[in-house]
């Protein structure tokens, strides 16, 4: 049977690629996405040296919660910028997903950073101190479903998992939009919140991202 989108891009992270490499890892999905076939990475232009990468440096945490792997581009670029020591569980609720992004993850040689668990985030959220050892979040990447953004933030702050200072930023705030989230976090002043103008990944289409901080 015909190959799915994420196996045809995971075969050209094991063509194009360097093993243990994490740049070539993430050069391999945009060439791939760009010219070959589009798919939902948050992508070079919200990604590179513009905002995903420069909020991950400025905040440069220790503890991260990715919501959405996908095939675990953006996993590998936020891993990529980690202090040693610092941790980043993604969740993801696709099987299919979930193993195609741990070996892009084994490929990039990020396994010791990234803690990848299969399920969906209302299930997993309330089991992170429990079971994961974590205290709280000093960075939440949302990529997840558009509709789950609201509900897990105020789960989130519901099992105190987010601290004075603690930063969200949510992908696809635009397009393909998560209405209910913005209206949430921009008037809420348990946050300060900031929007990044952008493009959807690999067009020209406008998106942008949101980057809210928790006030405590
Ligand atoms: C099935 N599924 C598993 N994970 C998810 C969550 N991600 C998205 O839905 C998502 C969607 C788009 C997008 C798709 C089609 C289109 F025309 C325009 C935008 C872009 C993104 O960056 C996304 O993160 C969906
Ligand atoms: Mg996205």
């Amino acid at each position: 049977t015909r190959s799915t989108r994420p196996q045809r891009l995971l075969g050209a992270v094991r063509r194009t690629a360097t093993r243990g490499d994490p740049r070539s890892v993430v050069r391999a999905i945009d060439d791939f996405c760009r010219h070959t076939e589009w798919a939902m990475n948050v992508g070079d232009e919200k990604g590179t040296g513009c905002i995903l990468d420069s909020v991950v440096s400025e905040v440069s945490p220790a503890t991260v919660l990715e919501l959405g792997t996908y095939c675990g581009y953006s996993t590998v670029r936020i891993a990529t910028l980690l202090p040693p020591g610092a941790k980043l569980i993604t969740l993801e609720f696709n099987p299919d997903f979930a193993l195609i992004a741990r070996q892009v993850i084994a490929w990039a040689g990020l396994e010791e950073k990234v803690h990848l668990v299969e399920g969906s985030s209302g299930d997993l959220i309330p089991l992170m101190k429990e079971k994961f050892g974590v205290k709280s979040f000093d960075l939440v990447f949302l990529d997840h479903w558009k509709d789950r953004y609201l509900p897990d933030t105020k789960l989130l702050e519901e099992c105190g998992l987010l601290q004075k200072g603690s930063v969200l930023l949510a992908d696809n705030v635009i397009c393909p939009g998560s209405p209910d989230y913005l209206e949430y976090i921009r008037n809420s002043p348990k946050y300060r919140s900031q929007h990044f103008k952008s493009h959807l990944e690999y067009t020209k289409v406008e998106d942008g991202l949101e980057k809210s901080v928790f006030l405590g």
